[in-house]
């Protein structure tokens, strides 16, 4: 069945730290689903891999560099959102180089799933947070 709508391909990682805490980022006020919090990451423009646009964002978005070949995938939503429906594959990655910034976003958090639960994230994110519970990634 087609919903008439174009898919929206969203690649986003879960950077988990020593501690088994994941970076999470809050949207800043002028973007679509203000002050909701997320995974760092983005569009895939044409021509890119998932795993270069991801890299690329994490860059732009907190000023680390992770190899694309880091990447592991974890989890994926396929929901509608507006006009479009979004696509969202989420990659766990544990070694990056620099200090993560909030270069995008209006903060920044290193949280565990417990923490996760309570913060508002758009709703294609809640089951990747379950997802991430369950892989038992990091601590509950
Ligand atoms: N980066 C990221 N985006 C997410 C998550 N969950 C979720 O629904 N999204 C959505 C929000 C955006 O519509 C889209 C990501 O696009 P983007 O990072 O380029 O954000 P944007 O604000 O420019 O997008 P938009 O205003 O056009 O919606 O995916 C998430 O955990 N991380």
């Amino acid at each position: 069945m087609s919903t008439g709508y174009p898919l929206l391909l969203v690649v986003a990682a879960a950077l988990i730290d020593s501690e088994g805490r994941v970076l999470v980022q809050q949207r800043a006020p002028d973007r679509s689903m203000p002050g909701l919090w997320e995974f760092p990451g983005g569009k895939v423009e044409p021509g890119e891999t998932p795993e270069h646009a991801l890299a690329r964002e994490l860059v732009e978005e907190l000023g680390v560099t992770v190899a694309p070949s880091a990447f592991s995938p974890l989890a994926f939503a396929s929901e509608a959102l507006g006009e479009r429906h979004l696509l969202l594959l989420l990659y766990a990655a544990r070694e990056w180089r620099g200090e993560p910034m909030a270069l995008d976003a209006s903060a920044i958090r290193w949280v565990n799933v417990e923490e996760m639960r309570t913060l508002a994230m758009p709703p294609a994110d809640v089951p990747l947070v379950e997802a991430l519970a369950a892989l038992s990634l990091v601590p509950a």
